[in-house]
């Protein structure tokens, strides 16, 4: 075999070997380059030998394939190591200015709290803070929402329309019930090891209870657009809690013209003029009700950045998998509610990044989005298999190659990612469902990774195709090749009322909504076991 042959062969080995182990051409190669033009510029041995050569170098060829794996195994855990660097500092930074903003918390000064926040009729602008930064750091750790919150004045109001007439935001606790100890509270210790005995406390058992302290007192109603029978349910709603639970009441500005539209009764209504002013909704809505399906609640969820209120989501659509409450009683259901206490699910959701090549650091790219379902990255109109590389923190996980990846959150495990072949999982296990679409492999199976990991989806230099990533079935990004999106779990849940509890809502769901495992009953006549 001639020289030139035999280094075309290495080179072709050594980019396919690079491939294979989910590497590629724009890794940083240098070093490993100059050895393998070391190896390839030996001296060729007699030609009756070249077959052992070929061997040797193909062994050589996989372990420059490991090393090249590594060092993108490690770039991988450098980029999610910033990632989770960013968030920190987001989280510490938001924290810093809520400090900065504020007055005298209700625990250093309870009664200039109540004389401020109870003597006059328009407030100020609220916030919502843990009793003690010490406490809560203790009880439910940074982002917990375990502790008992307090309201607090925070100084001028610069969002006129949302806090306007409205006196106060209640403050509530959450309560996780034990199946076998009834006055159970949550426990901390998920793991204990006393005296060298590994045992772990009952966590999966637990019924989460919203008990009100302060009575809700401003409700936002989200609708789903274009339904007589919404818009109707809508208009008779909000008079209903006006005038018999003297609520205040939010809407978005398309509903609040409709409103109008009918009656200038419904002046009463109050609306946001821009998004900057939308984003700061949950500084004072108590309760936020949808009207729709699924639809709206994803909605509903996308309208807040931040925390997220309780969410009582009415059925108004064909499937309903997250609206568990009957229109047609309406008044009941609002009633108890608002009294309380309330079973709750707290719906994780994930906070996605997408990062462009080439950005030196994370805050060039665009803001965080949150997905309540799912994040998907697809091939789009591209007629193109996609190929995505992706790593869970510093681990490499596989490359896609078929129609896309989806994300999944486990409240999304009965949307798309079912469709797509996953596992249904009760929404309040936390995980993320790692679920390929078509794949063109006949052993990629759908994975469930556990929810502190990071995850990162790279679309490789030499992808033939952009990808597509949606969010909850919307706002679709291109990614060129080069980009990638980074996952991981998102600090503020998504707490939706149950109508009995979270297990028995989602257990009627999947009969209902889905007929699982639906089969006639097999008769009683017929063969028997002797
Ligand atoms: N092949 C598919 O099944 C497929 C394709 C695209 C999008 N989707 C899903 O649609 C969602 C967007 O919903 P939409 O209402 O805005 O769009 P849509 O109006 O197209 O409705 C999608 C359907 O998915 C159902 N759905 C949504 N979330 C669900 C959940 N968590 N569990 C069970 N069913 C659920 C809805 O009830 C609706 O019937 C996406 O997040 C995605 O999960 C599914
Ligand atoms: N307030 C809103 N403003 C704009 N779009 C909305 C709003 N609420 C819902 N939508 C969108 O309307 C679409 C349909 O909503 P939804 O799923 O609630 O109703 P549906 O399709 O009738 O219900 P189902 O999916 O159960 O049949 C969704 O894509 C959703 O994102």
């Amino acid at each position: 075999m001639k020289r030139s042959n035999v280094n075309s062969t290495v080179q072709a080995n050594a980019h396919n070997l690079a491939q294979e182990n989910g590497v590629n051409d724009f890794l940083p190669l240098g070093n490993l380059e100059k050895a393998i033009k070391e190896i390839v510029e030996q001296p060729l041995p007699l030609v009756d030998g070249i077959e052992d050569q070929l061997v040797e170098f193909s062994e050589a060829m996989r372990t420059v394939g490991k090393v090249l794996r590594e060092a993108a195994e490690a770039k991988a855990a450098a980029q999610a190591e910033a990632t989770e660097w960013k968030h920190k500092y987001e989280l510490e930074r938001e924290k810093n200015l809520q400090l900065e903003q504020k007055g005298p918390t209700f625990a250093e000064n309870p009664g200039n709290f109540e004389q401020k926040v109870g003597g006059s009729d328009s407030i100020e602008h609220l916030a919502i803070e843990p009793e003690t930064g010490e406490k809560s750091q203790r009880c439910c750790g940074e982002n917990g929402i375990c502790s008992h919150e307090v309201l607090r004045d925070r100084g001028p109001d610069s969002y006129p329309n949302i806090h306007s007439k409205i006196t106060r935001k209640a403050s509530f606790k959450l309560k996780w019930c034990s199946k076998s100890k009834k006055d159970d509270q949550h426990k901390h210790d998920i793991v204990s090891f006393e005296k060298g005995n590994i045992t772990t406390a009952e966590r999966s058992s637990k019924q989460i209870s919203l008990k009100w302290e302060t009575p809700p007192q401003t409700v936002l109603i989200l609708t789903k657009p274009n339904s007589t029978s919404v818009k109707i349910l809508c208009a008779e709603m909000v008079s209903w809690l006006k005038e018999k639970r003297s609520m205040n009441i939010f809407v978005e500005p398309r509903v609040r013209n409709e409103l109008l539209e009918e009656s200038s009764y419904f002046n009463f209504a109050q609306s946001w003029i821009d998004d900057k002013e939308m984003w700061h909704l949950h500084e004072v809505v108590d309760l936020v009700v949808t009207l729709g399906g699924d639809g709206t609640v994803l909605w509903a969820a996308s309208k807040f950045k931040g925390p997220v209120p309780p969410i009582v989501p009415f059925s108004l659509g064909s499937l309903g998998f997250m609206t568990p409450f009957y229109s047609e009683r309406y008044k009941e259901c609002l009633k108890s509610i608002l009294e309380g206490p309330i079973s709750i699910t707290l719906r994780h959701r994930l906070q996605c990044h997408v990062i462009r090549e080439g950005s030196e650091n994370e805050n060039e790219n665009e803001g965080p989005i949150l997905v309540l379902n799912e994040v998907t990255i697809d091939r789009g109109i591209s007629s193109f298999l996609t190929n995505l590389e992706c790593y869970s923190d510093n681990s490499f996980v596989t490359t896609v190659q078929g129609d896309g990846l989806i994300l999944s959150t486990t409240s999304g495990s009965t949307a798309y990612s079912l469709a797509a072949g996953g596992s249904m999982v009760h929404p309040q296990v936390p995980g993320i469902l790692f679920t390929p679409i078509c794949p063109h492999s006949l052993s990629f199976r759908p994975l469930i990774l556990p929810e502190h990991v990071t995850l990162r989806i790279q679309v490789p230099l030499n992808s033939r195709g952009h990808a597509w990533a949606s969010f909850d079935g919307k706002d679709r990004k291109q990614l060129a090749p080069g980009d990638a999106l980074v996952c991981s779990m998102a600090a503020w849940p998504v707490p939706t009322a149950c109508r009995g509890d979270s297990t028995s809502d989602f257990l009627h769901s999947i009969h209902d909504g889905l007929h699982w495992n639906l089969r006639r009953t097999q008769s009683f006549d017929g063969p028997r076991e002797s």
